[in-house]
């Protein structure tokens, strides 16, 4: 296998964060994108013309439907299968394409692989993955607990027990993705058996722009004659909720500090978060009978000591606690354990690394591929005129 980089592509919603990863983890060139809806894509192809000759593309894909639990090439079919589960991942999966279609153009040849957000969860129990909706329903739409942030909960879930130098083959570890989206996966023995999003990156905690689970009786209410499209009902949900309707903003550096200069509707949007984060936790080890690990993650997760302490004291009859200087300490992307000795309840902050996962992840497409050969299916066709590279990627 060649020893080149894999450039890495992840459109999320808050950002567009492109690296070169090499096989050893390092990553010699990143860059950081405004969000897609904020123009983000149009700094694509400057930010590709200075990136790294690399192996082959890993693209963040949210949502990879029901069938696929794992990585694969970017076939024009599966571009356009992938396009059709749009409607499910709005705010996701349109740009996250727009972005294939991007490098795709500017590095024609190079052999792209989607990731998906959804293939962690992808063996989900079925108690955990089934809706109590009328099976014809579910028969006939394929309606089921997808579950998110997969790349994220799936690097997480094998560093968390590498931190604490631990086999983790029966941890009972709840993973808590705080970023800009948030969720939590619970993960016994590597297996994710629970999490909090389901059909889409909508439900369960509060997130930074959109409101987690929700009753559907108010769903249909306001569908039903209160004078709003269902444009604006899923624009409301998606971007007008979450943290920007509770504190203003959507960013949880700017909640907590307006908390602390004595804003009350800042505190209420805190405890708000805490107190569906922290009921969610729980329901989290109840789906595995108790919580030996906990692992906080994302920008939120990573960052922010001041949450994780309050997290930690609401969650102290599970037997969570923090040692409060070394959680003070373990922020700007060090991983570590924040729980004292004694803690009945381990606690590790890790910082997010979908690039690593992407790129292992592509690397075991391109391996797979040297194996038996290439697609037999036609790999994505390139604009007329454009001179396909010789791929990189034996
Ligand atoms: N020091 C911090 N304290 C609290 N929140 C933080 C801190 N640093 C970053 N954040 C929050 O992290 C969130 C973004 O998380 P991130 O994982 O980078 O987002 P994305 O979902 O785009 O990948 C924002 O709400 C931001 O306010
Ligand atoms: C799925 C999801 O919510 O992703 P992000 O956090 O990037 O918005
Ligand atoms: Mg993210």
């Amino acid at each position: 296998m060649c020893a080149e980089p894999i450039l890495t592509v992840n459109v999320g919603s808050s950002s567009i964060k492109l690296a070169a990863v090499t096989r050893d983890g390092g990553v010699p060139w990143r860059r950081e994108l405004r969000a897609p809806e904020d123009g983000g894509l149009a700094g694509l192809p400057a930010a590709l013309a200075q990136a790294p000759a690399a192996a082959a593309v890993g693209h963040r894909i949210v949502h990879g439907g029901p069938t696929r639990a794992t990585a694969t090439e970017i076939t024009d079919r599966v571009r356009a299968d992938l396009l059709g589960l749009a409607d499910l991942a709005p705010l996701h999966q349109p740009p996250a394409l727009a972005a294939v279609d991007i490098v795709r153009r500017h590095c024609p040849g190079l052999p792209a692989v989607a990731c998906f957000d959804t293939a962690f969860h992808h063996d989900l129990p079925a108690e955990a993955a089934r809706y109590p909706l009328p099976r014809a329903w579910c028969e006939r739409f394929g309606l089921r607990r997808f579950g998110f942030h997969g790349l994220s909960h799936g690097y997480a879930a094998r560093r968390a027990p590498e931190v604490l130098g631990i086999d983790s083959s029966t941890t009972r570890t709840v993973i808590c993705h705080l970023g800009s989206g948030a969720s939590l996966a619970a993960v016994l023995g590597g297996r994710c058996v629970d999490t909090t999003m389901g059909f889409t990156p909508v439900d369960g905690l509060v997130q930074g722009t959109r409101c987690g689970s929700l009753d559907p009786g108010l769903v249909l209410w306001l569908l039903d004659g209160r004078g709003l499209t269902r444009a604006q009902v899923a624009d409301g949900l998606g971007h007008q909720s979450g943290l920007l309707a509770l504190a203003g903003t959507a960013d949880m550096r700017a909640v907590l500090r307006r908390r602390a200069e004595g804003d009350e509707r800042c505190a209420q949007a805190v405890d708000v978060y805490l107190h569906r984060l922290c009921a969610s936790v729980a329901g989290m080890a109840a789906a595995m009978n108790g919580l030996d690990l906990l692992v906080f993650t994302g920008g939120i997760g990573e960052n922010s000591a001041e949450l994780r302490a309050e997290a930690a004291h609401r969650l102290a009859w599970l037997g969570v606690a923090v040692d409060e200087l070394v959680n003070t300490t373990t922020v700007r992307g060090a991983d570590g354990e924040i729980s004292p000795a004694t803690a009945q309840v381990r606690v590790v902050v890790v910082r997010a690394r979908e690039d690593i996962e992407i790129a292992a992840q592509t690397r075991s497409v391109l391996r797979a591929r040297v194996r038996t050969g290439p697609t037999d299916r036609p790999r994505l066709s390139y604009p007329a005129g454009q001179q396909a590279q010789a791929s990189r990627s034996a």
